[in-house]
């Protein structure tokens, strides 16, 4: 309790590909690392100097204890704080509480896993499975093969989760809009069986009496009916992610609640519901140096009147029915090892409350039905006897929240799915044109993008409400690509027919690259079924200009890492932080601005879009060295450059530029 009522430290990761992780950290270690200790100990003797934590792999994860007002008034902790914005933008560095750190690691990502973050918003664990898919970025060229559906049962929420996770522009990435306790079936191809996933993420949402050091308002809002209300939910949520998983797959269950009624009692309704077909993994050999408690074996359910009660028979018959048996511990609780679950306590290492349940699925999970109190089989629950289920039905949630036989007879579920979903129409196309649209001419007749921008994501956003959503594949016949593939010598490995346009009235407008698996998910035969919000990552805009140029197709800077690799130096330039600086403070500087070098290779190319590749190692002057390079569309017009950023972009890069010389604001 004493450790409740403290502040909680300030925790982030080191994050990208892990070439360029590993690059950072040494950097921050050299730089900052020894300066902000010894400040930080001249200012508050008390407070926890940065380190890293002790149990995350590599020293990718970091956490200090710094008040605000130090940072705020020491130039060493702003020039580090300042650092720190500007590689979170960018999505160098992540800040996230370090126990919600936990589940990702143990949930042990590859680039080529197919992963469901059930519960996804707002996004700092899919931020962290979408780096683990992207590891190997920086060492091999392509795309993952992998996939990430991060899906939350809350529209807004969901979108938040899209801007979250924009900043580490995934081409694997999928965000979806479902209650989980019904994710839908996807069948890749008629009658094909439904997808399976290798990966699972069930962070459900909890009571968070875990959060309290950093949520006061828990404190005051906390109830005893708060969990005996979630339990049913979470444990369906957690059920239908049991079905969804591959056989050999891993699934881990996460709460920031330390209530075993929300924990132990959920992960051991799901054994025994899942009849032997799910273990639990033991992890005690992850994460060494994190300091853990083994789950509960035993626990009692204190009932909304506050008195503890010994079984549901003993609750008035009156409100048995918002009570869910499972609330109290199976007869059979010994043999489920509940003890491999982990309680992370807020005083065993200066975090928040969490607890972690790690499985395996051993077997098929189809008969998931309420079991008595008939302890499980170890031979998959053979002698296992099933009822109805009752006063789980009657828990007072605002939607039925029960799982039955139903969910995976994929007859009666798409009925129900049907009347939930809009249709999403998914088209080929191979025809172009351009689309009606606001314009803006700057002084060298190029339409600026900036307001076009706005209303365009304005008009997305309206037009996802009403289920219009549509993603439209460009055909292999299509007009455009083999222009865009010789004016910039884009590589043949690079795949044109994942490229798509998400609007019929603008069609090639904007086109947007996905990952071989979301194509596959998007072409899936019941894809219908499937509340897309959003995917794939702005690559190429068809830009419109007074002067005629000969390939209208830009590249956007989201997707300008991505495609980066692909091409070749026919449209690349080699500029440094000089050159960045300088389109930075000029809205559309004269070639002879530049050096002559510059300006040479500036009027041999012709008219449309280059690509500025600045490495700031090679500068001499700056502080802060990485190799990790900075890749920038630019239109090159007439006369002049203009650098293809949008406001914010601009600001994040001119708050890296500063990070590199340190200076001050
Ligand atoms: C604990 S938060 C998830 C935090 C998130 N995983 C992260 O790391 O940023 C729980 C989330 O579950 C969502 N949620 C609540 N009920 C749900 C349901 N039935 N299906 C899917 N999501 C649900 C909430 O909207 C909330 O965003």
């Amino acid at each position: 309790m004493e450790v409740n009522a403290t502040i909680l430290p300030t925790a982030f990761r080191i994050t990208g590909s892990r070439r360029h992780a590993f690059e950072l950290r040494d950097l921050m270690k050299k730089e900052h690392v020894p300066k902000l200790k010894q400040i930080q100990l001249e200012i508050d003797q008390r407070a926890e100097p940065i380190n890293p934590l002790s149990w995350y792999p590599d020293e990718l994860g970091w956490q200090h204890s710094a008040s605000r007002m130090t940072i705020k008034k020491d130039p060493i902790f702003q020039t580090f704080h300042r650092w720190l914005v500007a590689e979170t933008e960018v999505g160098n560095i992540s800040r996230q509480e370090a126990v919600s750190m936990i589940p990702p690691l143990l949930l042990d990502v590859k680039p080529n896993h197919w992963v469901l973050d059930m519960c996804a918003a707002p996004g700092s664990k899919t931020a962290q499975i979408i780096e683990a898919i992207h590891a190997n970025d920086a060492q091999e060229i392509g795309i993952p093969s992998g996939i990430i559906i991060a899906n939350d049962s809350d529209a807004k929420r969901s979108y938040m989760l899209v801007h979250q996770t924009k900043r580490l522009r995934s081409p694997c990435l999928l965000v979806t809009n479902h209650d989980a306790q019904h994710f839908p079936n996807i069948h890749l191809k008629e009658g094909s069986p439904p997808v399976q996933f290798d990966r699972i993420l069930v962070d459900v949402p909890c009571s968070g009496d875990g959060t309290m050091r950093k949520n006061l308002t828990i404190w005051s809002n906390w109830n005893i009916g708060n969990s005996i209300g979630l339990h049913p939910t979470q444990v369906n949520i957690l059920l239908r992610g049991a079905q969804l998983a591959k056989e050999g797959g891993r699934l881990v269950y996460s709460t920031c609640s330390l209530n075993p009624l929300e924990n132990e009692a959920v992960v051991a309704e799901v054994l025994r519901r899942s009849r032997g077909n799910l273990i639990l993994v033991d992890v005690s050999d992850r994460l060494l140096e994190l300091r853990r408690v083994p789950g509960m074996t035993s626990w009692k359910v204190m009932c909304k009147e506050g008195i503890w009660v010994n079984s549901l028979d003993d609750i008035d018959p009156k409100f048995r029915k918002k009570y869910a048996k499972s609330l109290w511990m199976p007869p059979d609780v010994e043999k489920l090892n509940l003890t491999r679950c982990l309680r992370i306590y807020p005083h065993l290492q200066d975090t928040g409350g969490f607890f972690i349940a790690v499985f395996e699925k051993i077997g098929p999970i189809k008969d998931i039905s309420v079991l008595d109190d008939t302890p499980v089989s170890d031979e998959h629950g053979k002698n296992s006897r099933t009822e109805a289920i009752d006063n789980v039905e009657a828990i007072d949630k605002p939607e039925s929240t029960t799982i039955n036989h139903e969910i995976i007879n994929d007859d009666v579920y798409d009925m129900k799915e049907l009347n939930q979903n809009e249709s999403v129409p998914i088209k080929r196309s191979s025809s172009t044109d351009q689309s009606p649209h606001k314009r803006t001419k700057t002084k060298e007749g190029l339409t600026s993008f900036n307001p076009d921008y706005e209303n365009e994501d304005k008009n997305s956003r309206k037009s996802r409400q009403s289920g219009e959503e549509v993603f439209i594949f460009l055909g292999s016949d299509n007009e455009d690509i083999p222009l865009i593939r010789e004016f910039y010598g884009l590589s043949e490995d690079f795949q044109t027919d994942h490229l798509l346009v998400r609007s019929e009235n603008e069609k090639n407008r904007i086109l947007y690259l996905v990952s071989d698996s979301v194509k596959q998910v998007l072409l899936a035969a019941d894809v219908h079924k499937l509340r897309l919000v959003n995917t794939g990552i702005k690559t190429f805009t068809r830009q419109d200009t007074n002067e005629p140029v000969r390939c209208p197709f830009r590249f956007n800077a989201e997707g300008m890492y991505t495609i980066y690799p692909y091409l070749s130096n026919k449209r690349v330039i080699n500029f440094g932080l000089k050159e960045v600086r300088i389109l930075l403070s000029e809205p559309t500087p004269l070639f002879d601005r530049f050096d002559e070098n510059i300006r040479e290779k500036l009027i041999s190319l012709e008219m449309g879009c280059i690509v500025a590749y600045v490495n700031p190692s090679q500068e001499e002057e700056t502080v802060f060295r990485t190799k990790i390079p900075i890749v920038l569309p630019i239109w090159r017009a007439q006369k002049s450059l203009n650098l293809l950023y949008r406001k914010d972009d601009r600001k994040v890069l001119e708050l890296r530029v500063q990070s590199y010389f340190n200076e001050e604001k």
